[in-house]
């Protein structure tokens, strides 16, 4: 699939935390009431991430109508969710919470309702605190990816990054 980010050459190459999700295994929510993995939110992607082999994690996501963009396709915007809510998950692999700096998407075709995406994505590696990762999806067909993104993710410290915000989270 053609995109334009190219990630430095000098990562450092990461290992899975002892303790992560082993493979085939849900991991844990983000929080109850995230858009991306909540069960609590009435409207919201619902999606299980599934750890993989290595430093890898997919998930599916059958495309519901409410997700309509263009007439008859996802919007851009849920699908990017999407994949944010996928790769963002993954860097509890490495025993990391992240946070995203920076989302590329490429879209290389119409993404009808009623299909089910499936997500890989796969984390390419580190620099200081910046987490690189890789995610490709297809529609049935993996050799016929559908969309990809590539996104750069920063480790946060959860309780110092939210500490502003954290009294105004909707309890539901
Ligand atoms: C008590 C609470 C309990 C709650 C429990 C819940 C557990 C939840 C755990 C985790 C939640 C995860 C939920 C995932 C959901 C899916 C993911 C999302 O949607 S996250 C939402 C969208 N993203 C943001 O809201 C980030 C907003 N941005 C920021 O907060 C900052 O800009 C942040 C943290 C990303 C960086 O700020 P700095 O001040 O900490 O650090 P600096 O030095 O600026 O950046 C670090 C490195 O990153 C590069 N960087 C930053 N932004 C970049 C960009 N846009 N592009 C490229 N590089 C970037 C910088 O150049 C620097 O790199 P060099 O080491 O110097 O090479």
């Amino acid at each position: 699939m053609k995109h334009a980010f190219v990630p430095p050459a000098d990562l450092e190459p990461l290992q899975r935390h002892p303790k992560a999700a082993a493979p085939g295994h849900h991991i844990d929510l983000h929080h109850s009431t995230c858009f991306g993995c909540g069960d609590d939110v009435p409207l919201g992607l619902h999606l299980k991430v599934i750890a993989g082999d290595g430093l890898t994690v997919s998930a599916d996501m059958p495309v519901a109508s409410w997700m309509q963009g263009g007439p008859g396709v996802i919007h851009g915007g849920v699908l990017s969710a999407a994949f944010d809510e996928v790769m963002g998950t993954s860097p509890l692999l490495i025993g990391s919470a992240v946070v995203t700096a920076h989302l590329e998407i490429d879209f290389a075709e119409p993404i009808p309702l009623g299909s089910t995406l499936h997500f890989d994505a796969r984390i390419l590696g580190r620099q200081r605190r910046k987490v690189y990762i890789a995610s490709v999806a297809h529609i049935g067909d993996p050799e016929r990816p559908v969309a990809s993104a590539h996104s750069i993710f920063v480790t946060i410290d959860v309780k110092e990054h939210f500490a502003e915000h954290y009294d105004k989270r909707v309890i539901l």
